[in-house]
Parts: C-alpha cells; sequence; structure tokens
C-alpha cells in the first residue's frame, strides 16, 4: 500500500470513517469521493470516475446496512443497491487496473443453522436467515466477483466477513439500527427520561459476536497489507453472548437501573452468529478492544453527538 492511491467507498459510514482514521497512519495517498457526485449504483457515473481517478487499492465499504428491520423491510433496497455497488466497484476496479481491492461481506452470509462457530467454508452450504436474506445474496454476488475476477483475470481482489459492528458513527435510527446503537439509544433515553423499563427487541436468547469498528479497520489494514488469496477470511472476535446478557452490559455503562423486558412479537433473527476466527487468527491478527470498553466508546461517542 506504501505510496499507493487508496480509494475508500462509503468513506462517510461507520467502517469507512474508521478506516481513514486507522489510514492516517499509513504512507498512502487518501482518495474519497461524495455520494452526491458519484452514486456507485449509477455504473456510468462509477465507470467515469475511475477512469479519471484509477485508483490502486480500494476498500470496498460501501453499502446499503442495517439492522434486522432495515433487513426485513427494505428488502429491495438491500438487494438492488448492494448488487448493484458489488458490480460496479469491482469491474470498474478490474476495467482500471486496480492492484488489490477488499470486499466487505458480512457474517449473515452463512447458513441460518451452519455449524458454530462459523468457518469460511460453510458459505452455500444451506439455507439464509430469511429477514437478510436479500443483503445475503448481494453480499455473495460480491464475494463470488472477487472470486471470479481472480480466477479468470488474476486480480487480486480479497473478500473479508465482518462480524456485527458497533463504534463511533453508527446509525442510532431507532427502528433501522443495528442492536448496539439501539440499545445505548434506548438505554440512555429511559435514564434521562427516569424511566422504569425498557423493551428490548425478540426473546433475549440469540446470541451475537461483536466487534469495535476500529478494531475491524486495523484488521482490514493489516489483511490489505498481508493477504492474497480467494478464501474468505473471517473477521470478529471470537466470543459471543446473549442480547439478554448483551443489553445488561450496556445498562450498566448507560447506568440506567431499571427493569428490562422483552418484545417477543420483534423478530430474533439468526439464533446465533459466532465466527470461527483461527484463519484470522493464523494470519496475525486479533482483536484488541474489551466489549465493556468498546461500548463505553461507543457511548461516549454517542452522547457527544447528541
Ligand atoms: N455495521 C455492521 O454491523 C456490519 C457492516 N458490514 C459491512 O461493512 C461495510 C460498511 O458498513 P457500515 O460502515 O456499518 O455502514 P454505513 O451505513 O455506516 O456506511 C455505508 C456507507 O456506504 C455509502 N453508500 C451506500 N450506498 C451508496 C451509494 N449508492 N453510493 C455511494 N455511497 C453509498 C454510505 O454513504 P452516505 O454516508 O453518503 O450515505 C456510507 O458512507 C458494508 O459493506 C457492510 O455491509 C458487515 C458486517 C456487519
Ligand atoms: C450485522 C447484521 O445485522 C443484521 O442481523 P442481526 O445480527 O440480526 O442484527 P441486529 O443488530 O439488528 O439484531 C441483533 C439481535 O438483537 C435483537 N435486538 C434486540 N433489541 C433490538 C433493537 O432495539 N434493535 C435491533 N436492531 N435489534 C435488537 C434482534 O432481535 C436480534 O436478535 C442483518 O440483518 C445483517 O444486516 C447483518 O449483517
Amino acid at each position: 500500500m506504501k505510496g499507493k492511491s487508496v480509494y475508500v467507498a462509503g468513506h462517510r459510514g461507520m467502517v469507512g470513517a474508521a478506516l481513514l482514521r486507522r489510514l492516517a497512519r499509513e504512507d498512502v495517498n487518501l482518495v474519497t469521493v461524495d455520494r452526491r457526485e458519484v452514486d456507485l449504483c449509477n455504473q456510468a457515473a462509477v465507470f467515469d470516475w475511475f477512469a479519471k481517478v484509477r485508483p490502486q487499492v480500494i476498500f470496498l465499504a460501501a453499502a446499503k446496512v442495517g439492522g434486522i428491520v432495515a433487513n426485513d423491510t427494505l428488502r429491495a433496497e438491500f438487494i438492488y443497491d448492494n448488487i448493484a455497488i458489488a458490480a460496479n466497484v469491482i469491474q470498474a476496479a478490474h476495467l482500471n487496473g486496480a492492484e488489490k481491492l477488499m470486499f466487505l461481506g458480512s457474517s449473515c452470509i452463512y447458513p441460518k443453522l451452519a455449524p458454530q462457530p462459523l468457518r469460511e467454508d460453510s458459505v452455500l452450504t444451506g439455507p439464509l436467515e430469511p429477514t437478510n436474506e436479500p443483503y445475503a445474496i448481494a453480499k455473495i454476488a460480491g464475494i463470488k466477483m472477487a472470486e471470479a475476477y481472480r480466477s479468470q483475470y488474476g486480480s487480486d481482489f480479497i473478500s473479508v466477513m465482518p462480524t456485527n459492528l458497533y463504534g463511533p458513527g453508527d446509525n442510532y435510527h431507532p427502528e433501522l439500527s443495528h442492536v448496539v446503537a439501539a440499545l445505548i439509544r434506548r438505554f440512555h433515553e429511559a435514564k434521562v427520561a427516569g424511566a422504569k423499563s425498557v423493551i428490548v427487541w425478540g426473546t433475549g436468547t440469540p446470541r451475537r459476536e461483536f466487534l469495535y469498528v476500529d478494531d475491524m479497520a486495523d484488521a482490514c489494514v493489516h489483511l490489505m497489507k498481508t493477504y492474497s488469496s480467494a478464501e474468505l477470511v473471517n473477521i470478529g472476535t471470537g466470543e459471543d453472548i446473549t442480547i439478554a446478557e448483551f443489553a445488561r452490559v450496556v445498562a450498566a455503562i448507560v447506568g440506567y437501573g431499571g427493569e428490562i423486558g422483552f418484545d417477543t412479537s420483534r423478530p430474533d433473527g439468526t439464533p446465533r452468529k459466532l465466527l470461527d476466527v483461527s484463519r484470522l487468527a493464523k494470519l496475525g491478527w486479533r482483536a484488541t478492544t474489551s466489549l465493556e470498553d468498546g461500548v463505553r466508546r461507543a457511548y461516549a461517542a454517542y452522547l457527544s453527538h447528541t
């Protein structure tokens, strides 16, 4: 990467912004472009911009992203936008001689009932979780594109599968966000209002693995520098927690002392999503931010923007 032009697609998003923070410590020429100038769903705009700028290294961290309800209700947008973004950027990278591209997938590409922890080779071995099937199918298309361009053209395109992420720059929308941001906001608002109880969606029994976004960015930069192969690489902590336990962690950090109830009319989604991170460990990287520290930092970032 040294001295190269490095394009972060999605630089205003949670992961993209963390990548910019991390890449500021590298000797690279950072390139970004605003969505109002180049809509990555627009093939002509993407092709024109790439032909002009010709970035050498690309982190593809732009996507239509959201929590379980966003995925389940905006199903057409999740499949269309994510297929279009992956197709346009990967093809433009190829046409303009990019030296390396990293595609960001997601742990939701693995079958709903795949053995845990989820190994990279379990992709396409069974049915997907219905709430996020459109998003997962689009992400699988991106993975398969990276693989196909590597095998047909010899392109150095790699794919990483992050677990559930959180941190500064997260989306705090009450309905459309992921669970970490949703609970930080809900517990904070309950504390401020002196509310007696807070409702958490679902049964509280699903298990999730959470990775702090600056750890995610560090893992991406590490792999961009050191990894060149068709096989996927999971990025996570290797540890998970039930949603009920997680809600208690957030409540304690926010300082909310009331009751916690569960709304079982809300979807649980995948019963468990824990990544097997042994490949990543062999490649020389592991997460360093504990869940408590990460949630503390995320809460501080939330407070500084409210
Ligand atoms: N958050 C998570 O828990 C997880 C995320 N991932 C993956 O990580 C990557 C980053 O996610 P995250 O940072 O959380 O998501 P965000 O929603 O925070 O950021 C997404 C970024 O993509 C940009 N974007 C979306 N659509 C377009 C478009 N049509 N044209 C140009 N830019 C566009 C957005 O631009 P703008 O800000 O201008 O709207 C934004 O900067 C994604 O690939 C996601 O699938 C994977 C697993 C878990
Ligand atoms: C990252 C990943 O994110 C999505 O999948 P998900 O893991 O199900 O994500 P989630 O964070 O929205 O929920 C995690 C768990 O938490 C529970 N939960 C409780 N209370 C709230 C709550 O208030 N909000 C939300 N969103 N969830 C809640 C919720 O019921 C579920 O059991 C994918 O669609 C896909 O986009 C993807 O890749």
